[in-house]
């Protein structure tokens, strides 16, 4: 049974484990592709999709990647865990130390390479926030800032009197509780941080491309960025350029 199963498997499947969750996309034959989640946890994942191959990009720990290596060689599938390289494709890392710039974020960059526009501003709403620029296909550099949940944990866990809710609003205001205070504040951060990268990147260029993904994109007030694309898929379009 195990054997007719790997000889029929043909499809891959690309992981990305990030430090919140970890997310994985079913590339097909056919091209179609389905989003899953963490192949680990759902052990059914690999054989009810047919992989025989597995690309890897993660942030976490070792064990991770050790673990999913594990599994795929018991299971006979093709693994290999993409990193954060000096150059790929034509675009250089801007860190002189390039294996410390999160393999997320080289995913990221790597995906707003291949687009057509010369100037892109990649961002990130995880656990942490990430920007990144791209300009005439070569990585500038970044930022990274915390989440919205990180950075209202770090003053729940800092300060005496700020407590908070689960919320995430949906809009911005001025809160008149603590909780609300927060949690604008916070919204107020994400926001304010996509500006900020606007304006330093319009130093670059006037006419920008704004790519953004994560879970937090729902605290982006979109309609107040020009020519902004949310996209779900950046880091496993990026990872598609390794297949
Ligand atoms: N319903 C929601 N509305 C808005 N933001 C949310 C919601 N659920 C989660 N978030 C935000 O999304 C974050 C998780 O995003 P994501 O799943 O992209 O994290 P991750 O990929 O594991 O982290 P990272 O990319 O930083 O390693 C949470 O920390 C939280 O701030
Ligand atoms: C910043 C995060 C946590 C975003 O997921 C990730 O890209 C990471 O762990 N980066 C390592 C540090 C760096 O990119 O400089």
């Amino acid at each position: 049974m195990e054997g007719k199963l790997v000889s029929e498997a043909r499809n891959l499947l690309l992981v990305d484990a990030g430090n919140t969750s970890v997310k994985s996309c079913v590339v097909k034959a056919n091209g179609e592709t389905i989003r899953l989640g963490d192949p680990l946890r759902d052990r059914d994942l690999i054989n009810t999709n047919k992989i025989s191959r597995v690309l890897l990009v993660s942030v976490r720990a070792q064990s991770y990647s050790e673990n999913l290596q594990q599994y795929c060689f018991d299971k006979q599938i093709r693994f290999r865990e993409v990193t954060t390289s000096e150059s790929a494709f034509g675009t250089a890392c801007a860190y002189e130390n390039y294996q410390t710039l999160g393999v997320d974020r080289w995913m990221m960059i790597l995906a707003a390479a291949a687009r057509p526009e010369d100037t892109i501003l990649v961002m990130s709403i995880g656990t942490a926030m990430t920007l990144d620029l791209v300009h005439n296909k070569q990585h500038l550099g970044g930022w990274i800032a915390p989440g919205f949940d990180l950075a209202k944990s770090a003053l729940f866990q800092k300060t005496a009197n700020v407590f908070g809710n689960a919320d995430y609003p949906n809009h911005n205001a001025f809160g008149d509780n603590t909780e609300s205070c927060v949690n604008f504040g916070c919204r107020a951060q994400v926001n304010g941080l996509l500006k900020e990268g606007i304006k330093c990147a319009e130093e670059y260029s006037t006419k920008l491309k704004i790519l953004v993904c994560g879970g937090g994109i729902s605290l982006l007030d979109l309609s107040e960025f020009d020519d902004i694309e949310v996209n779900e898929n950046l880091i496993f379009e990026g990872l598609m350029r390794f297949v």
